[in-house]
């Protein structure tokens, strides 16, 4: 309904409410239809016009069917003036309808029909009124509230509404099905295009249309605060990832010192990019504001890590040829020192070696004794001592030569080697004077020792085949061992020393034997050959 036509409706309103004023001055205020005649002064009072009119109608309409039962002495002159008050009516602006039926009502009227006939026709006319304004309040108050029509500048009417129903339904439907096609799994939205689709035009529709679009806005509006929560969320992330990558960065540039530049300059960069990302987000309210915000932040963060990732890319290869460069160098160091590791083994198992007898010297002794006497300590098994000296060597030198001497010497390192157990251990200790180490050896057992290698000794024969001589040589032996009372590697030593001077002193060639505090002479005819 447009405007004009409210307006209209109004004109007829304030039209009817004059017309039954004029009625009320000649209706009873007593008897059967007082109540009525009451409510419908009451209702003309009010200012509510859409309400009002069809109130009044409803009651006019009411009254009349109680006139219908009702014989009233004054009936003609109230028909006068009803017919004049129809009259003044049908001047007024209606509906084309209305009009209608206002002129068939003064048609009738004019014919001077009975009263009865003109009650019953005007009754008929005022329920179609009624009807017809019935109608109108129904469809009205689906969408206007009373509050709503109460001015005169409300412009609101049933057939607008009617009109703006259907198309916010359309909208509704158009709208849900968009999001639809956006959020194809969404109950909600799908549930709103089925109540929208399945609505029928009718009672209520405007306020359906309006209540499914207000939930769709509702529901939209969740959703976009859902989307920018996750993004938000997703930036927080993009954000803390990158603080990461960062402070890793930072670690990375103390160990690179070669590019401590560029990643100072990468990592100051990023850091810079981020706080402008952060602050840009926060002034971003619509979706797709963000969206593109997010797009250019990814590329922007896509872009900064190419680049550190080449400039890491570059670092890493430089360091790759200076670790191949190191360790080259230090495997030639390695190889280096392994080969100074043999030569220093070889050198010190050769300055443990006498040069002359190529058996153990003085200092290979030393090592080993006190070896063998921690061993001794321990285990307390017998360790025992035999010291050998060349008898005259002197004479021997003096004699054949110093030459001659040498090859004595080291015939008899040789030969004392071969006639000790591999867990012995012979030296020379100096000169002409050997010492032979006898671990797990009682004193007995080395005398027996000692013994066998005085044969041996003087049975060798050394042909001087220039000067047509064979040479022979005698030893002298001293035997001591380690126990309680003598437990020293020196004082052992000295007290075999002691026992080979003693044997010296007893014309040489025999073995003396250091034994319970004493020195004793091995007797010769014991000896074994
Ligand atoms: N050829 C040679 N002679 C040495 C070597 N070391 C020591 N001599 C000699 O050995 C001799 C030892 O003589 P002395 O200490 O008097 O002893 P000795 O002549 O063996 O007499 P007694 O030991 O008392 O039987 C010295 O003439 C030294 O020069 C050596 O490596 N080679």
């Amino acid at each position: 309904m447009s405007s004009q036509d409210l307006q209209a409706l109004k004109r007829t309103n304030t039209e009817l409410k004059r017309a039954i004023r004029h009625f009320l001055e000649a209706a009873p205020n007593s008897g059967p239809l007082a109540v009525q005649v009451n409510n419908i002064k009451e209702a003309i009072k009010s200012n509510e016009a859409m309400f009002t009119f069809a109130s009044l109608v409803e009651q006019y309409a009411k009254m009349k069917k109680n006139f219908d039962n009702v014989d009233y002495q004054n009936q003609k002159k109230d028909l006068a003036k009803f017919k004049a008050i129809v009259k003044k009516t049908g001047t007024r602006n209606l509906s084309s309808n209305q009009l209608e039926k206002v002129e068939t009502l003064l048609a009738e009227l004019n014919t001077a029909q009975p009263a009865h006939t003109v009650l019953m026709s005007a009754g008929q006319t005022i329920d179609y009124f009624a009807t017809d304004l019935s109608n109108l309040r129904e469809s009205s108050s689906v969408v206007v509230k009373a509050e709503d029509v109460a001015t005169d500048e409300t412009g609101v009417v049933a057939a607008d509404v009617h009109l703006a129903s259907k198309k916010l339904l359309k909208d509704v439907v158009v709208v849900s099905k968009q999001l639809t096609k956006t959020y194809p799994n969404d109950e909600f939205i799908s549930g709103i295009l089925r109540e929208a689709s399945s609505v029928k035009e009718g009672k209520g529709t405007f306020f359906t249309a309006i209540n499914l679009l207000e939930r769709t806005t509702t529901y939209l509006t969740l959703l976009i605060q859902q989307e920018r929560c996750a993004t938000e969320e997703m930036l927080n992330d993009i954000h803390a990832n990158l603080m990461n990558a960062i402070s890793q960065t930072c670690v990375v540039k103390k160990l690179v010192d070669s590019s401590q530049d560029s990643c100072d300059k990468v990592s100051q960069s990023m850091a810079n990019e981020l706080q402008n990302m952060e602050v840009k987000a926060k002034s971003i309210d619509t979706l797709s504001g963000m969206q593109q915000h997010i797009k250019d932040s990814v590329s922007l963060i896509a872009k900064l890590m190419n680049s550190y990732s080449d400039e890491q890319k570059q670092i890493h290869r430089t360091n790759e040829a200076t670790i191949q460069e190191l360790t080259s160098q230090i495997e030639s160091t390695s190889n280096f020192v392994d080969q100074l590791e043999k030569q220093l083994n070889v050198a010190e198992e050769t300055s443990l070696i006498d040069e002359l007898t190529t058996i153990g010297n003085r200092k290979g002794y030393v090592l080993r004794i006190n070896d063998e006497r921690k061993h001794w300590q321990i285990t307390k098994q017998p360790l025992t001592l035999m010291v050998i000296d060349v008898d005259n060597f002197k004479s021997i030198n003096d004699t054949y030569g110093h030459s001659i001497g040498d090859q004595v010497l080291k015939c008899l390192g040789q030969t004392l080697k071969k006639h000790i157990r591999n867990s012995d251990y012979v030296a020379r200790f100096g000169g002409e004077e050997f010492v032979i180490i006898l671990p797990a050896t009682e004193i007995d057992r080395a005398v027996q020792i000692g013994q066998k290698i005085q044969g041996v000794i003087n049975n060798l024969k050394f042909e001087l085949r220039k000067k047509n001589k064979v040479l022979k040589m005698t030893c002298s032996f001293g035997i001591a061992g380690f126990s309680q009372k003598c437990s020293n590697s020196t004082d052992v030593f000295n007290l075999a020393d002691k026992a080979l001077y003693k044997a010296k002193e007893n014309g040489r060639d025999c073995i003396v034997v250091a034994k319970d505090d004493k020195l004793v002479k091995v007797e010769a005819e014991k000896a074994m050959t």
